[in-house]
Parts: structure tokens; C-alpha cells; sequence
């Protein structure tokens, strides 16, 4: 029996949205953002997906032609439905489940959050107060806030266009442990107003020399609000391993184990399911560093040197795989460096699919993916998806 493995490359959308005019970075519609076709203008060589079908996906998805070789692999254009442009909608998408309800974001103003909400902050942190309460970038508010951090101990709480709660707090100033309970604590009323996660943004350094985000990043999500593609293959008794955020998006729900690192680090895991994962099971990989690195930072440069390196070790991967498995690699929303602001963008994702011949699939829906991931194992899809294969 085959195996899955499901790799979403975090943010790396292919433009062509039919609604990117319903979201917004700043007063700025996302119409016309382009996440891979803006960083090919600015150049980028990428020979292991353009044989799978990238070049093709992003004509297809935006009229952006780049030419490129005729794919041996099967490759489509996804597009989503969810009225969000986050990675749970993205993911729990992909993974059969459209976002039933609207995610509550906050307002970008100052304050940005209703005072019930600090006050409850303020006691679960033993707090006189807050800093931050805005919408920013999570390295920019480490450079404005950081040194009153250090001379209050508040916690730095922020947002930003997605629907999330992040405090930012030193790991020895404020201790790490109390930052993670703290976000613990406060997650179950912001899940109940359908804000989607509440992120512990860890630092360390100083006002001298600045400040720098650890690894020690933890996200506390709401609950899919239905089973999920894990669930199918969990229920079914199959094995489904998660790589990097997967395990966090999806709360650990119908997921046997995950692996964590940055991108590097999770390029070896992948690798090493491939060498050992168990006849019919699910694995499923998020690499992250694409969106928290490059995309939200504005890099143009530094997301067309990542593109590079993973195609590349993906490109030593794919003999690695059996006959009989599958592989896709896919995305979760469009982060378009060359973009204003520094928020998601609405845009279609590719879908290249390694493992049944050369193929157009076509336009297809988020929840085909997991439809189709169903069907190559023989487990049944309880998603409204269909199968693309
Ligand atoms: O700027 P940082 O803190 O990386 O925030 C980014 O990461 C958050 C969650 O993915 C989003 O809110 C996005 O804005
Ligand atoms: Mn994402
Ligand atoms: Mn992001």
C-alpha cells in the first residue's frame, strides 16, 4: 500500500484569486498580489517544481507566463473558500474542512483591543497593564517596545490582519514558563470570540544590543470545527505523522506524533518519514520559514534564496519516495514580498502532485487536496472535495 506525504510551503501563493479584492493589506486591496510570479520577476531558479508543474500553476492561476519545461508531473491551481487568509483556514481547508464561521479580528486602531479583554490580561499576567495593543509587525513592536518591556515587565500584546492574540514577552525578564501559562490561560476567551489563535512570541537580547525571537514560539489554535483529513486516516488506524506547525494547527487532533525545527531541521524529518513512514500512512509538513522569514518581513530576495534551497532538497527527496506514494506539495495562502504592508495576501496556490504521471488537473478546490490524499490511501473522505486523481 502507498503513502502520503502532504508538504505545504507556507504562503507561497500564485496570484489569481477571483475575491482578492475582498482583503486587504492596510487600505490596499489584494488584487493583482502574486507571491511567486513578483519574486520571478525579481528572479529565481527552481528546476525541481517547474518539472512538477509550477510554471504551469501560475499561468494558470494568474496569466503570468514564464514559460519553463513541459511538467512530468500532475499540477493544478487551488482555490480557496474560507473568508480568510490565515494558515488555520488554509490548512483545515487543504485538509477537507472549509472555516464554517468568520474569524473575529481586530480593529487596526489604537487601542486595538476592548478594555474587558486587557483587564482579564492584566490578572492572568499580575500585570498593572499591557504594552503594545496595535496591529504591527512582530519584529518592528520588539524595536518600540522592547525597552519598556524590560523596565515594566508588561507583556507586549499585538495583531495584525489575521485573527490572532500575540504577546511578546522576555524569556528571562518575563520567563518563558509565565509567557506559555499566560497564553494558556487567556486562550480560552479568545477562542470563544472565533479569534483564531493566541501566539506566544518569546525574545531575548536587550535595549543595548536588540532583540531577537527565539524558537520557543508557541501557538495556542481553536479547534477545527470538524474532523479533518488527520482524522479520516487516524480513524481508518492508520499512522499520521506531522512535521513542523501541523501538530498546532490542527491541535494535535488525529496527528500520532510531530516533529518540530526551523525549515532545515524539518527538510530532515521529511526525509526521514520518507525512509521509515509505515505502509498507508499520512504524513503532513508545514515549512513555515517562507511566511514568519520572508513573507510578512517584505524579503524578496531572502524568499527567492529559500524557494531555491527547498527545491533543491526537495529535488534529492523525491527518488527517496516508493513506488505507489504520493506527494504534494501545496500552500496555504499567497504572502507576497513585493506587496504593501506586512499581511497575508489572498491568492490561489499550486498544487504539484509527484507520483501519477504528467497531468492538467486544472482549477481545483483546497478540498480536493485532502480528497485526493483520501483516495490515494483507500480511506474514506467525509470532506466535501473531490478526488483530482
Ligand atoms: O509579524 P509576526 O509577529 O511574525 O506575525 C505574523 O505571524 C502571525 C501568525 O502567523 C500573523 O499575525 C502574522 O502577522
Ligand atoms: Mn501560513
Ligand atoms: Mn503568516
Amino acid at each position: 500500500m502507498g503513502r502520503a506525504f502532504l508538504v505545504v510551503i507556507d504562503s507561497v501563493g500564485i496570484g489569481g484569486a477571483p475575491d482578492a479584492d475582498k482583503f486587504f493589506n492596510g487600505d490596499r486591496p489584494d488584487t493583482g498580489a502574486n507571491t511567486l510570479g513578483h519574486i520571478a520577476e525579481a528572479g529565481v531558479d527552481l528546476p525541481v517544481m517547474a518539472e512538477m508543474g509550477l510554471w504551469r500553476a501560475l499561468n494558470l492561476a494568474s496569466g503570468v507566463d514564464l514559460g519553463g519545461p513541459k511538467p512530468t508531473g500532475a499540477w493544478a491551481a487551488a482555490t480557496e473558500q474560507s473568508k480568510g487568509k490565515d494558515t488555520p483556514s488554509g490548512h483545515w481547508e487543504l485538509a477537507g474542512v472549509p472555516v464554517p464561521w468568520e474569524w473575529h479580528t481586530f480593529p487596526d486602531a489604537d487601542p486595538a483591543f476592548p478594555d474587558d479583554l486587557v483587564v482579564e490580561v492584566c490578572l492572568a499576567a499580575g500585570t498593572g497593564g499591557i504594552l503594545g495593543n496595535r496591529h504591527s509587525s512582530g519584529t518592528v513592536i520588539l524595536d518600540e517596545e522592547g525597552a519598556r518591556h524590560m523596565e515594566t515587565g508588561w507583556p507586549i500584546c499585538y495583531t495584525s490582519a489575521d485573527s490572532v492574540f500575540q504577546i511578546a514577552a522576555h524569556e528571562e525578564r518575563f520567563g518563558l514558563e509565565r509567557l506559555l501559562d499566560l497564553c494558556q490561560t487567556i486562550a480560552p476567551t479568545l477562542h470563544a470570540m472565533k479569534v483564531g489563535r493566541v501566539i506566544a512570541r518569546p525574545f531575548l537580547g536587550s535595549a543595548e544590543e536588540g532583540f531577537t525571537r527565539t524558537g520557543n514560539r508557541h501557538d495556542y489554535a481553536i479547534d477545527p470545527p470538524s474532523p479533518t483529513l488527520c482524522d479520516w486516516v487516524h480513524d481508518a488506524g492508520r499512522p499520521v505523522h506531522a512535521i513542523g506547525k501541523i501538530g498546532d494547527i490542527f491541535s494535535m487532533r488525529g496527528i500520532d506524533d510531530v516533529r518540530k525545527g526551523r525549515d532545515a531541521v524539518l527538510m530532515e524529518h521529511l526525509g526521514e518519514r520518507i525512509a521509515d513512514a509505515e505502509d498507508g500512512s499520512l504524513t503532513f509538513a508545514n515549512f513555515v520559514e517562507f511566511d514568519s522569514e520572508y513573507g510578512h518581513r517584505r524579503d524578496v530576495h531572502g524568499y527567492a534564496r529559500h524557494l531555491e534551497w527547498f527545491d533543491a532538497a526537495l529535488g534529492r527527496l523525491l527518488p527517496e519516495l516508493r513506488d505507489g506514494d504520493l506527494l504534494i506539495v501545496t500552500a496555504d495562502h499567497g504572502n507576497d514580498p513585493s506587496w504593501t504592508g506586512t499581511d497575508h495576501t489572498r491568492e490561489r496556490v499550486p498544487v504539484l502532485v509527484h507520483g501519477v504521471g504528467a497531468k492538467e488537473l486544472g482549477h481545483v478546490a483546497f478540498v480536493d487536496v485532502a480528497a485526493s490524499v483520501a483516495d490515494h490511501l483507500g480511506v474514506p473522505s467525509h470532506g466535501p472535495g473531490r478526488s483530482f486523481l
